[in-house]
């Protein structure tokens, strides 16, 4: 069924586990994650990004958001775990609007890239109209390194914890993305993994709302190595490993993002069976192998996010 984003993490935070946010540009990815949800009898966020409402209306932003409030609303009606739909990175002031209009649950004003007080101000100004509205906010504050969308970031700057309490408390914000050395996409580190867990204990205690982790995808090496064996190239790919995961949960992590391994894993199974299956043109007998390794793997994360029997 329907859910507010809020209610579902606020209950995720009371209780110190986390809800997976899991992007879907169409239909298969948003089956497979919900799904995976309902066998895991999980509360689950399902996100759009900017690029996403775009792809799904073809240009048409207002058609794109609609229709993907529409599949959401269509599948979760008949499921026994709570979904919300969420728009991921939003920047633009008019795709957030017509996600609000459209019926998403929250959204995330990222304006990370800003300087402090211009991110507190944007955050606020549209914290003031959902609120208004009955939708939550997330906002993000440090910066991630590497590109989200068209800004490119070169180094992460890690959240100021003392920052976090005074942008909370102005702009009161529901959750916030703090930055802790995760990146998006495959190639998150050169070298160790590493995210900075006294920020993130501090940032949860003078804020005391629910965090969100980006850039939060693990990167499962033997996925990358079967992507390659079919002539992918992705040598080098590397996420955050499971222990820094529930390490930050423990630490007030409540929502986690979570793009790219279901990204690694279509591309992996997609080459497998059509290198396989040579005489198969029935979409739906590719797709549909290839989406089920896409479930398991979502099953795989909420049960590391702890939210498996939480719905
Ligand atoms: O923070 C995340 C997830 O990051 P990732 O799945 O790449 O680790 N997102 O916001 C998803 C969209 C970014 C593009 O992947
Ligand atoms: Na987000
Ligand atoms: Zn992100």
């Amino acid at each position: 069924y329907v859910k507010s984003t809020k209610e579902i993490l606020e209950k995720a935070s009371k209780e110190r586990y986390a809800v997976g946010a899991f992007n879907f540009n169409n239909m298969e990815f948003l089956q497979a994650i919900l799904e995976a949800a309902e066998e895991e009898k999980a509360p689950v966020i399902v996100a759009t990004s900017e690029g996403a409402i775009k792809y799904i209306g073809k240009g048409d932003i207002e058609a794109g958001a609609k229709l993907a409030v529409e599949m959401v609303r269509t599948y979760a009606e008949k499921l026994s775990v709570p979904v919300a739909l969420h728009l991921d990175h939003g920047r633009d002031f008019k795709i957030i609007m017509a996600a609000i209009k459209a019926g998403y649950s929250s959204v995330m004003i990222d304006a990370s890239h800003l300087p402090f007080e211009e991110n507190l101000r944007e955050t606020k100004r549209i914290v003031e109209i959902a609120h208004a509205v009955g939708i939550s906010v997330e906002a993000e504050l440090g910066k991630l390194k590497g590109i989200e969308d068209n800004v490119v970031e070169k180094e992460s700057v890690l959240v100021d914890p003392e920052e976090a309490k005074v942008f909370v408390k102005e702009t009161e914000v529901d959750f916030l993305a703090p930055a802790i050395g995760t990146s998006h996409g495959a190639f998150k580190f050169k070298g160790e993994a590493q995210l900075d867990f006294e920020r993130l204990k501090k940032v949860k205690e003078y804020t005391q709302i629910p965090l969100v982790l980006h850039g939060a995808s693990m990167v499962p090496q033997d996925v990358v190595k079967l992507a390659n064996e079919y002539g992918a190239e992705l040598s080098g790919a590397k996420g955050v490993p499971e222990d820094m995961l529930k390490k930050a949960i423990e630490l007030g992590i409540n929502k986690i993002n979570t793009d790219t391994d279901l990204r690694i894993t279509f591309v992996a199974y997609l080459r497998k069976i059509l290198s396989e299956d040579k005489s198969q043109i029935d979409p739906r007998k590719i797709f549909g192998p290839v989406f089920e390794q896409v479930k398991e793997i979502v099953k795989e994360r909420i049960r590391i996010f702890g939210s498996s029997g939480k719905a």
